[in-house]
């Protein structure tokens, strides 16, 4: 069975403290409860840089500039209904003050505690990525 590829772009947005901003998915969606970065699916006649621009400005309310995206690894994983392909950006510059502008959780998080937060499969060999760039520390 060939698995349907859904190709999704996200971010892992970096504060001056070199925490890390979790998003925590809303009740009623798949994988509800899980921790995840920030952004969503690539529509029909989008650049991915756009996609995710355009979804860090929905859910948390900020502006991003596409220079300040660094493209750091990606997440190839294959789901139960679906196979999920997932470039991380890091990013450390951006307008406005983040919030969680459609009512989900929001958790700036140290780089070595990011495992004690629930996250989808696709995103746990991640961790080492941002661990490698930010260090491991707890508090
Ligand atoms: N944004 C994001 N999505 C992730 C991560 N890890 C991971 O497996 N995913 C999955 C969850 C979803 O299946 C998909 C992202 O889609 P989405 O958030 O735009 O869409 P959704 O599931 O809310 O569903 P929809 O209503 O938009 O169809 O990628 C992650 O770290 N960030």
């Amino acid at each position: 069975m060939t698995l349907k590829l859904v190709f999704v772009v996200a971010c892992a947005l970096v504060d001056p403290d070199n925490r890390v901003l979790l998003a925590q998915r809303p009740e009623g969606k798949p994988m509800a409860g899980l921790w995840e970065f920030p952004g969503g699916k690539v529509e029909p006649g989008e650049r991915p840089e756009q996609t995710l621009i355009r979804e860090l400005r929905e859910e948390l309310a900020i502006n991003v500039e596409e220079p300040c995206l660094a493209p750091l690894t990606f997440a190839s994983h294959a789901y139960e209904t679906f196979q999920l392909f997932m470039p991380l950006w890091v990013c450390r510059r951006w307008e406005g003050q983040v919030r969680g502008a459609e009512g989900q959780r929001l958790a700036w998080v140290k780089p070595g505690r990011l495992r004690d937060y629930p996250m989808p499969a696709a995103d746990e060999p991640l961790i080492p990525f941002l661990t490698e760039l930010l260090g491991e520390a707890r508090d």
